[in-house]
């Protein structure tokens, strides 16, 4: 069965938009992503988003626009897939992260992105060009 990862991102005032580094696992750790997870069986992945966000940043969301279709992860039978979405209420914490950092625009690829990431990035760089 494929395993639905869901993404955040989190946007800001004036296009800066939210990266989470990864503390683990080992291959994975030190790694820039969207903040995210599983979704559990029978949550809604709106509701997963809401929760993972929840839980590793302390913050409420606003779930906005999808970004794009599946994008595959390089782990076998895991698709991510992500919106975009802004802080309604909260100041983004790294719960479970090593450091969180706000990308301004000029600096969305300063980061080292799981290799999964950076096409998403990209994606998100071209529709918050849009606005
Ligand atoms: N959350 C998230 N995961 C990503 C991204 N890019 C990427 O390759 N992944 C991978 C890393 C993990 O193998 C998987 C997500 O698993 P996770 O560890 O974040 O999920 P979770 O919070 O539900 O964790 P757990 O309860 O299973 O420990 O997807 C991304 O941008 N965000």
């Amino acid at each position: 069965m494929t395993v639905i990862v869901v993404a955040a991102v989190i946007v800001g005032p004036g296009g800066r938009v939210l990266a989470a580094q990864r503390a683990e696992p080992p291959a994975l750790m030190g790694g820039w992503e969207f903040p995210g997870g599983k979704v559990d069986p029978g949550e809604g992945e709106i509701e997963a988003l809401v929760r993972e966000c929840r839980e590793e940043l302390g913050v409420e969301i606003e779930v906005g626009e999808r970004v794009g279709g599946d994008w595959p992860l390089s782990t076998g039978g895991y698709v991510m897939r992500a919106w975009l979405a802004r802080v309604a209420s909260g100041t983004p914490q790294a719960r479970e992260h090593l450091a969180l950092r706000w990308l301004e625009p000029g600096e969305y690829y300063d980061v080292a992105w799981l290799a999964a990431d950076l096409p998403l990035m990209e994606a998100v760089e071209k529709l918050l060009a849009q606005d």
